[in-house]
């Protein structure tokens, strides 16, 4: 069997598979190397699914046991729902990763190699196999390193960090805990607290920054979500920092100063620490190449390639945004640069994410925050959903949508939701950013009544009304 391939990809994420399909289809020969055997990545496993499927059901149990914060469930609902999710949950897993492989078998000219790679030279690695435990020299014209990254823990003191949870872990407990203390206040630990919440489980977050979500989505939407946790009896402590995590009796003990430098001393059944990613370059052997690399990851130019020609970097793995979405946008653009030669650029300007949270937040382009930071002169509007018609028809009349704009062009830059069920107008943000849509565009669009999507054509009217 042929060593020698005209593309090799490292790893089978999505910044990864997306990628090995397009160019096998294309007529390469490409070699698909996945150190875990299956498809899927972190976001199939231990990520966006995962979390997701427990969102989905936290929600059916909260109705179905009548869960509130003042009535806790009892251990033995908490169990039962947590197993029947599991289940649920890994049936859905395998079921997806299933169909990913059967979609590679199509391809005659793509070769999935289970088994951890290791660079050589600039043209050849080592791939260790799984099951064979056999190693293996292969060389490549082109390669695409998409190994995307692992949890970060920080240098906390005590002897309880070694037994902490992270993200890769907690998807496979067999139980849940009754407190659990969340370290982190990014879109992780905000979507877990709320979900784990629902199930059952006491949630503290720590956060060392000044407010949760910090910078990530519009600062009036962080109190919302803030209100939203806190009446579902999750304690918040920001500015805070975690001083020691000490092991006893089953309990973690945690000492932690507060915004004004007072000492709390706090036990919780586990400790969930989600305070980043690293990416996964350790094992690469990226020193046997000319890959240039730091803590934050591998760096890649605008067309996603290192500094070794040829080679292609996409998804967790670089300084790039950290999404599902974004790595799959990557893996295409590599594939495309690798094909016709350097000819696409990547533009995260135009990303667009959901915080899976209660409400949901879509952030589309900039934040009215980062559009002043990268020197845009602004306006910005909001409409309020208390008066739309088809939120008051839904019983469900809360909710925000906000557009941040570009004076000196009305340029829609920035298309912000805060509302249940947002991510279902994620698609006409996502839309209005990746076409650079002015007002005008978006007032001159025939929104059918009565939806939700209305708003977007009200409130462009509105503001080129006022200017
Ligand atoms: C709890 C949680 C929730 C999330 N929710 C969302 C969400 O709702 N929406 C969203 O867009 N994003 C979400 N994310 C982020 C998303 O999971 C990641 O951004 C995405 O998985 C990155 O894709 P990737 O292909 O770069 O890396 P990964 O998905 O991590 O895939 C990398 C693959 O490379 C393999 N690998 C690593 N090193 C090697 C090697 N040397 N040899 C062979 N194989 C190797 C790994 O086994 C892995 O399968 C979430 C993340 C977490 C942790
Ligand atoms: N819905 C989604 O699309 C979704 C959901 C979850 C995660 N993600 C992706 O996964 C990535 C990782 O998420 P994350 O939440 O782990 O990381 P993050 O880096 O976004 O947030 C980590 C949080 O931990 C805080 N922190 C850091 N050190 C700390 C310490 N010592 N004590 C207390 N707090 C500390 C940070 O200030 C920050 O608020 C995100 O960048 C996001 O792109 C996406």
């Amino acid at each position: 069997m042929s060593t020698k391939f005209d593309v090799i990809i490292i790893g089978g994420g999505p910044g990864g598979t997306p990628a090995a399909m397009q160019l096998a289809s294309q007529g390469k020969t490409v070699l698909l190397v996945e150190e875990s055997g299956k498809l899927g990545g972190a976001c199939l496993f231990v990520g966006c699914i995962p979390s997701k499927i427990i969102r989905h059901w936290a929600d059916e149990y909260a109705v179905k046991l009548k869960y509130s914060a003042q009535e806790a469930l009892s251990p033995e609902d908490r169990e039962a729902a947590w197993n029947e999710i599991m289940r649920k949950m890994q049936t859905i897993l395998s079921q997806r990763s299933g169909a990913a492989m059967q979609m590679l078998k199509h391809l005659s000219n793509l070769r999935f190699v289970a088994g951890h790679a290791k660079f050589v030279s600039n043209n050849e690695l080592v791939i260790n196999e799984k099951d064979t435990g056999r190693k293996e020299k292969y060389t490549f014209n082109k390669a695409i390193i998409a190994t995307g990254s692992h949890s970060f823990i920080p240098p906390f003191k005590g002897n309880g960090v070694q037994d902490v949870l992270t993200s890769e872990v907690l998807f496979s407990q067999d139980k849940l805990p009754e407190s659990l203390l969340i370290i982190g206040g990014g879109p992780i630990g905000i979507e877990l607290a709320q979900m784990l919440t629902k199930l059952g489980t006491k949630c503290t977050i720590i956060e060392l920054l000044d407010s949760i979500l910090y910078g990530v989505v519009e600062t009036e939407f962080v109190s919302i979500i803030s209100n939203q946790l806190s009446s579902l009896g999750v304690n918040i402590y920001t500015s805070s920092q975690v001083q020691e995590i000490n092991k006893s009796d089953g309990h973690f003990d945690v000492t932690f100063t507060d915004a004004n430098g007072s000492e709390h001393k706090e036990n919780f059944e586990d400790v969930l620490v989600v305070t980043g990613k690293v990416p996964n370059i350790e094992s690469l052997n990226l020193d046997s190449t000319d890959i240039k690399y730091d803590r934050k990851g591998i760096i890649v130019d605008e067309y996603l390639e290192t500094s070794v020609k040829g080679i292609y970097a996409t998804g967790d793995v670089t300084h790039g945004p950290k999404f599902a979405h974004t790595a799959t946008y990557e893996a295409h653009i590599a594939s495309a640069n690798i094909s016709a030669g350097n000819n696409q650029k990547v533009d995260f300007s135009k990303n667009t994410w959901v915080l899976f949270s209660e409400p949901e937040i879509v952030a589309a382009g900039f934040t009215e925050a980062q559009a002043v930071q990268e020197g845009y002169d602004i306006i910005t509007g909001v409409y309020d959903y208390k008066i739309d018609a088809a939120a008051q028809v839904m019983n469900s009349p809360f909710g925000y949508l906000k557009y941040v704009v570009n004076k000196k062009n009305s340029e829609i830059i920035g298309v912000h939701i805060c509302m249940n069920n947002a991510s279902s107008l994620a698609g006409e943000a996502s839309l209005i950013i990746a076409n650079r849509l002015i007002l005008k565009n978006v007032a001159e669009t025939i929104h059918p009544h009565p939806t939700l999507t209305e708003a977007f054509g009200i409130l462009a009217q509105k503001m080129l009304s006022k200017s």
